[in-house]
């Protein structure tokens, strides 16, 4: 028999998903298959939930929500052999779309009976995990104002982004190192990726791969508010080193030193998050997650 373990985010997306048993089992056979269908409760509840089922000697573990919840789910597999699965009904759905993996539920639950597997790079900022992306500056302020406004869609999200093209200001001071050599003070934004699409099919880093053992990494330095407008057109058409401002770069490991502020605002997979360190370290652990593609 093979476990699989479905831990579904409630609030994921539309919030409108129909996981039942009697309804995955119409895929899953019962005399092959035993399905288990857990529901998160809260933030954080889902790296729990996986923690208990890797436990329960699971043989598949699905996340079934966008990139916060795969974050939570898949940073308990890190390292183990068991494989991710995952059926994308999140908002942006940014690491599904760089997998290939549909959006149409039976096509999704179709991959993972198919049970093809690949080995993926990981992220990593201070041994927090990351798969799809992690910034800093600008973008985790869009992210922050996105929460802020309750509603996780497409609209919302380009409200949240002007908002902060209004708004921003640099709270903290950087410094960049980028390979122990290269330096950048304070730029406007700092966007590090493990993957070519950020979510709702757009992308700062479309050259990025999930298995070169590299980040791609995008550095805006202070513009004024004409060129903010221009870059947001450059990353409307995939196409953001047309700004001539704009540093792209591929490295396994960056580090980020906070002169002033009392924490890094940043965005890790979609999901705000404050660090309350001077020191990060951002690096890539070389195909440390097994997903079904
Ligand atoms: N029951 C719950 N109530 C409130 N929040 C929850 C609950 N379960 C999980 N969460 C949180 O919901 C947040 C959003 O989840 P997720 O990122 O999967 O969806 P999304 O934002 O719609 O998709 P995407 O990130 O692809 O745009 C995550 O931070 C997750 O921890």
């Amino acid at each position: 028999m093979i476990d699989i373990h479905f831990i579904v985010n409630p609030i994921a997306g539309s919030g409108d998903h129909s996981f039942s048993e009697t309804f995955l089992q119409d895929y899953f056979e019962e005399e092959r298959y035993n399905i288990t269908i857990k529901s998160s409760g809260h933030k954080g509840h889902a790296i729990d939930l996986t923690k208990e089922s890797i436990h329960q000697q699971a043989d598949i573990i699905v996340a079934c929500g966008g990139d916060g919840t795969i974050n939570e789910v898949a940073s308990a597999l890190v390292g183990t052999t068991i494989p991710l699965g995952i059926v994308p009904v999140g908002s942006g759905n940014g690491l599904a779309c760089n997998l290939n993996i549909p959006k149409n539920l039976k096509k999704a639950l179709y991959v993972i009976k198919n049970n093809q597997r690949r080995a993926i790079d990981v992220g990593s900022v201070n041994k927090r995990y990351f798969f799809s992306n992690t910034g800093f500056g600008f973008t985790a302020n869009v992210i922050g104002n996105y929460e802020a406004s309750q509603e996780r869609t497409l609209l919302c999200y380009m409200k949240a982004t002007l908002k902060s093209f209004q708004y921003y200001f640099k709270k903290e001071e950087t410094v960049i190192s980028i390979n122990d050599d290269l330096e950048v003070v304070n730029p406007f934004l700092v966007f590090i990726s493990n993957s070519n699409v950020m979510g709702y099919n757009m992308s700062l880093t479309p050259k990025a791969s999930l298995t070169d053992g590299l980040l791609d990494v995008v550095i805006v330095p202070q513009i004024g508010r004409l060129r903010m407008l221009l870059f947001g057109f450059c990353v409307l058409i995939k196409r953001p080193e047309l700004l001539k401002d704009v540093k792209c770069y591929q490295t396994s490991h960056i580090k980020l030193f906070r002169k002033k502020g009392s924490f890094f605002e940043s965005q890790i997979d979609g999901e705000l998050s404050q660090i309350d360190t001077v020191e990060l370290s951002v690096s890539i652990e070389e195909k440390s997650l097994t997903v079904l593609v």
